[in-house]
């Protein structure tokens, strides 16, 4: 995929983020994301993976199957890990068997095989993060986007996570990561993008090369968001593409809510809205938006109750 001229800024007068991005990301390669705190590598790796839009240039030649990892998990949501995989394999467009088979198989290799059956507000917050990295890789994803996915994970996840990602890349698939940690990957990425005054510049690769130093490591375990982009049912079950500005049919998901209150600009995803009994909404959008979606409500004030997350059919769009 290749993002041209990019830019990002939130709101209309915002500062700019990122502005004049031009990068490849090549089938087949480990990329690496670095830079200071505030830099602006979370909104290149949201762009990268289609859960938001650029304000400025293009981007093109996303893989249909992507999947993200973002930073924070939202816990709040009622799910057992494995109805929540479940789900989450549903919308990447998994039948219901395989995405049974391959849920349990990811939290085995993770570790969380006993937390099958734990509610996602009762797991720790590295149990949390393994349910999180489970969701993106059961979708076997060409492109797999990484926020930060091995903060809060014990030793043995992140060597797992490790060798996953080598299979990715290996399977033909993209990769996209940031850690904080200079040595993760250390000497393995194929190309190394530096973020620093809203510009991405690309630098020398190799196993000595590290910008970020030892004192930025991560003191503890972030809290987690597990990200939903899961844009496209695999094997081209659907052609629905998970570009931001295009919608039409294709896996979306409906959130039925109540109790918050709306921002004052747009939703994440422009989700169509419909009024339920006892103030309930019910929000329809587009999978790979539904992750933004569920994080604005559950971070706003007051807060959404979620009630219910279920696949959709076909996604329409408020004007
Ligand atoms: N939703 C948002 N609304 C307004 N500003 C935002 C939003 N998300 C990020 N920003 C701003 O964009 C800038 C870059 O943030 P971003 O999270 O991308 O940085 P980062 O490099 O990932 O940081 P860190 O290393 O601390 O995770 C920051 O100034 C941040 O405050």
């Amino acid at each position: 995929m290749n993002l041209s001229g990019v830019g990002r800024r939130y709101g209309l007068t915002g500062p700019w983020v990122l502005r004049d991005v031009d990068l490849d990301v090549p089938a087949g390669t480990l990329v690496r994301v670095e830079g200071a705190n505030g830099s602006g590598k979370s909104t290149l790796l949201r762009l990268v993976a289609g859960i938001d839009a650029p304000s400025a240039g293009r981007i093109t030649g996303r893989p249909p199957r992507t999947a993200y990892v973002p930073e924070r998990f939202p816990a709040a949501l009622p799910f057992t890990a494995s109805a929540y995989l479940l789900h989450l394999g549903r919308v990447h467009g998994l039948g219901r068997r395989e995405a049974a088979a391959r849920a349990a198989a990811w939290l085995e290799r993770f570790g969380a095989g006993a937390h099958a059956r734990t509610p996602l507000a009762e797991l720790s917050k590295g149990t949390g993060q393994k349910v999180a990295v489970a969701q993106a890789l059961m979708a076997d994803p060409d492109l797999l986007v990484l926020d930060e996915a091995w903060t809060g994970l014990d030793a043995a996840a992140r060597a797992e996570l490790d060798r996953a990602v080598g299979e990715r890349v290996a399977a033909g698939g993209a990769v996209v990561f940031v850690d904080h940690d200079p040595r993760r990957l250390a000497g393995a990425a194929d190309a190394v993008h530096a973020v620093s005054g809203g510009r991405v510049a690309p630098r020398a690769t190799g196993p000595d090369s590290v910008l970020v130093g030892p004192d930025t490591f991560p003191t503890g375990p972030d809290s987690v968001l597990v990200g939903l982009t899961a844009p496209d049912a695999p094997d081209g079950l659907t052609g629905h593409t998970a570009r931001s500005d295009t919608y039409g049919s294709g896996p979306s998901v409906r959130v039925t809510a109540s109790g918050g209150r709306l921002p004052d600009g747009p939703l994440p995803g422009r989700p169509a809205r419909e009024d339920g009994p006892g103030g309930s909404v019910t929000f329809t959008v587009p999978a790979a938006h539904s992750d933004a979606l569920l994080r604005e409500l559950l971070t706003s004030t007051p807060a959404w109750h979620i009630h219910r997350v279920d696949p959709a059919t076909t996604t329409s769009r408020t004007p």
